[in-house]
């Protein structure tokens, strides 16, 4: 699904009009009949609120397509002076089909008792300065007098910016918000949930392949996640999905190792292989499928030999969590970097994480050698160590920063928290799913499991880490339907499950 603010949704708009010489108010039509698409057959008594711009125009072109349709439709006209030409068409056309038309505020509070769904059409991406006066009044009206009603929003619920999710001093708290075309950027901010009830986005006639190139950042959607599918050959075997080498886990953090190995066998890994302390005899235990890679961390160098060879015959490495940031652990971790294709010719595709991160912070040449092979997976707090802004600034720019990033070091990134974003620099990827009731340790190191295992199936690194995130958030999703804490082990014991579902 494409995501854009206010700019984007101006640029679609204008691409549609005047290079695909669709007339807005076409535009206009399609909205409205794909907007009262969602509306219960059942209901009857409506009350379609309208501003003067194109978004009280789409309350009037829905207003008579309910009419048209016998339903009981009465409208409260805002304001009719300074209409937008869109908005005035369909105005003027309600008018003459003779739909109630109610200007006068005293009205509205009896408008809004007497209804049984109210349809808001009041702003949308236009909405450019703080609400106040009469308009502010009738919004207070509209979530005051709203018991036992309905309340569906025109594309945005009026009062939030499409953009930032900035409430512009008061907003309609909707129960539906019928979108048009993009997933707005705003409806990411945390807070507003309740504002925006169900989001449904919907279609205006435009094909989205054909408008990809104005956008190029998107929400994830099952419907994306299931057509980067890969379907298994009936006559393959397990080197065809992948040989994983993991180094993760250290003395004190076993469990981090066992995590990653455990949810990379668990999301379909063909092989795993454990690189950890000879004395570590945990993994085979907690995940006898995986094998282990013993090393004797009081001499490194003496087990290089023979890491040389494992390494050439992986397809994917991960590194990272647990591992401490020990020059031992850095030595290791240059080993494991220091070839960049395998046996077979391919690119070694790398999986970057906890305390490969901030060992890449400290040691920044580095980069170099895992340009164009891997995918680095940091919280906010772990890429804050890696570009040296703060989280703040993260947080307040992160899509600019982290595509910025992605594009310097020639790497793709997942930066991890409650809206996941996935980039190679040129595209963004919003994850959908995820709630807080994952926020526990461990959750990252499923996530770099799974990511990895992906990555061994041949998915590639970007869709290795969009299937990944989409799916550790989904599982977590649907285990909170029935539980209030989901640890990483929950989602390594589900994952297969969902995996089936989607897939
Ligand atoms: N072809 C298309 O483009 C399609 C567009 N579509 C629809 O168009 C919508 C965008 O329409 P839009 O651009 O006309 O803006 P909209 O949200 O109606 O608001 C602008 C009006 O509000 C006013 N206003 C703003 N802030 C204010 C404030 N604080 N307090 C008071 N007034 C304020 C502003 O007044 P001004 O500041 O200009 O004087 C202007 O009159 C979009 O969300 C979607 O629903 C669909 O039909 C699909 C095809
Ligand atoms: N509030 C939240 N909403 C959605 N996802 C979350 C939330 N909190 C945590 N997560 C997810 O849980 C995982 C936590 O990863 P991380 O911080 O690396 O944990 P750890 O290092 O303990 O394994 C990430 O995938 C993150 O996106
Ligand atoms: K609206």
């Amino acid at each position: 699904m494409l995501l854009g603010g206010n700019e984007t949704t101006r640029k679609i708009d204008s691409f549609a009009i005047n290079e695909l010489k669709i007339p807005s108010i076409v535009l206009m039509e399609n909205a409205a009949i794909s907007f009262v698409k969602h509306i219960d057959d059942n209901e009857d008594n409506f009350l379609i609120i309208c501003g003067k711009g194109n978004n009280g125009g789409d309350g009037y072109t829905i207003a008579r397509q309910l009419f048209s349709k016998n339903k009981n439709v009465k409208i409260f006209c805002i304001s009719n002076e300074n209409m937008s030409h869109d908005c005035f068409v369909n105005y003027e056309i309600c008018k003459n089909m003779g739909i109630e038309i109610f200007y006068k505020i005293e009205e509205l509070d009896r408008l809004l008792l007497e209804c049984d769904v109210v349809i808001e059409g009041i702003f949308g991406t236009g909405l450019n300065s703080e609400i106040k006066g009469k308009y502010h009044e009738i919004i207070e009206k509209i979530n005051f007098l709203n018991k036992n009603k309905i309340i569906y929003s025109i594309d945005i619920p009026s009062g939030i910016n499409g953009d930032t999710g900035e409430i512009m001093g008061i907003s309609v708290k909707s129960d539906i918000t019928i979108s048009f075309v993009t997933y707005k950027k705003g409806f990411l901010k945390s807070d507003i949930k309740n504002y925006l009830g169900k989001v449904v986005i919907e279609n205006i006639g435009l094909n989205e392949n054909k408008i990809s190139h104005i956008v190029n950042e998107y929400y994830l959607t099952p419907e994306m996640i299931k057509s980067f599918h890969i379907k298994r050959n009936e006559n393959s075997h397990k080197g065809d999905f992948g040989k994983v080498l993991i180094f993760a886990g250290s003395s004190g953090f076993y469990g981090a190792g066992n995590i990653v190995a455990k949810s990379c066998m668990r999301s379909g890994a063909g092989l795993t292989t454990v690189i950890t302390d000879k004395n570590n005899f945990s993994l085979n235990v907690f995940v006898p499928e995986a094998m282990s890679f013993p090393v004797n961390f009081e001499n490194i160098e003496e087990n290089f030999e023979k890491l040389e060879n494992k390494i050439l015959n992986s397809d994917v490495i991960a590194i990272g969590p647990g591992i401490g940031k020990s020059h031992k652990a850095l030595k290791i971790f240059e080993k494991l970097i220091s070839f960049e294709k395998n046996y077979k010719g391919n690119n070694i595709k790398l999986v970057l994480d906890a305390d490969a991160l901030n060992l890449l912070s400290e040691n920044r040449e580095l980069f170099e050698k895992i340009k164009n092979r891997s995918i680095l997976t940091p919280h906010v707090v772990e890429f804050s160590r890696l570009t040296g802004f703060s989280p703040e600034e993260i947080n307040k720019d992160k899509f600019e920063i982290a595509k910025e990033f992605s594009q310097k070091y020639r790497i793709n990134l997942l930066l991890k928290g409650e809206n996941t974003i996935i980039t190679n620099g040129e595209k963004i990827f919003v994850n959908s799913t995820g709630n807080s009731h994952m926020a526990n340790g461990g959750m990252g190191d499923c996530l770099t499991g799974i990511i990895c295992s992906l990555a061994g199936q041949k998915y590639d690194l970007l869709e290795s880490a969009i299937i990944g995130a989409y799916l550790h958030g989904k599982v977590a999703d649907e285990l909170l339907k029935k539980q209030y804490i989901i640890n990483a082990t929950h989602i390594i014991e589900n994952i297969s499950g969902f995996m089936n579902k989607i897939f």
